[in-house]
């Protein structure tokens, strides 16, 4: 963990969650002011909940966000959603280019740019998945992936304070199977590097999360790696107590 850096413990919903998931949300709620001390909390709902739980958020340390976006702020797109209506709802940031979305929607590295940009547009704060499969690990192919994914995905003005990187190896989502420590410390080390080299000192105070089976168990030894500055949690973060479990795994 870089010192300097707040770390932030992100709930990734995926397509879970109904009116009746408020009271575990409620719980959320109830336990967040005992973790803040550690992290910033934010939850990513689907997007039929993100107004009902914004309202509950209200005044508590948990922030609202989106598991994507449309690149435009409105028109003839049916079923689509725009940055706007997601910030309108309550929506604080944006979750762009997971490799769910990658995958079962074909969105490449300049579709995912262009939803970041979507999120500043409705100034939130895009938070920018980008994760190699096993195939392309198995091929030794990890940081040529991240690298055009990193130079794709991320637009031109990113800073600190607008983006946050998420790295989610594909093969460790909702598979148990995590790297080791000393794998995520070189990858995060790796992203690090580059974004050093392109946006400065800015890049230097990005956050750079890790996600991918983070669980209560593993939690306190991933967060800890240098250059980790927080998690995107996936099935964990549907349990309160799991979700803020792992939050009081930061160091
Ligand atoms: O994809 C993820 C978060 O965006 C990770 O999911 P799991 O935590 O369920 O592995």
């Amino acid at each position: 963990m870089t010192d300097a850096i707040r770390p932030l413990i992100a709930g990734n919903w995926k397509m879970n969650g109904l009116k009746a998931s408020i009271a575990e949300f409620d719980a959320m709620l109830n336990g967040a002011a005992e973790v803040t001390a550690k992290a910033d909390l934010l939850v990513c709902p689907p997007a039929t909940l993100v107004a009902a739980f914004a309202e509950k958020a209200r005044g508590k340390a948990v922030a609202l966000g989106a598991q994507d976006c449309h690149p435009k702020a409105s028109g003839a797109h049916t079923g689509d959603i725009a940055a706007e209506m997601l910030v309108d709802a309550g929506a604080t940031a944006i979750i762009v280019g997971h490799s769910e979305r990658r995958a079962d929607h074909g969105e490449g590295d300049l579709l995912v740019k262009q939803k970041a940009e979507a999120a500043w547009r409705a100034k939130v704060i895009a938070i920018v998945c980008i994760g190699e499969t096993q195939a392309q690990r198995d091929a030794g192919q990890t940081l040529d992936i991240l690298r055009g994914q990193l130079n794709g995905s991320l637009p031109d003005g990113s800073t600190a304070a607008n983006l946050v990187v998420a790295y989610e190896p594909v093969w460790a989502i909702g598979t148990g199977l995590t790297p080791t420590a000393k794998d995520v410390e070189q990858i995060h080390g790796f992203i690090r590097e580059l974004l050093t080299s392109r946006f400065k000192a800015e890049g230097a105070r990005m956050r750079i999360l890790y996600g991918g089976s983070v669980k209560p168990s593993n939690a306190a030894e991933l967060m800890v790696v240098k250059n980790v500055n927080g998690a995107l949690v996936g099935g964990a973060s549907l349990k309160a107590a799991d979700f803020l479990a792992i939050a009081k795994g930061c160091p």
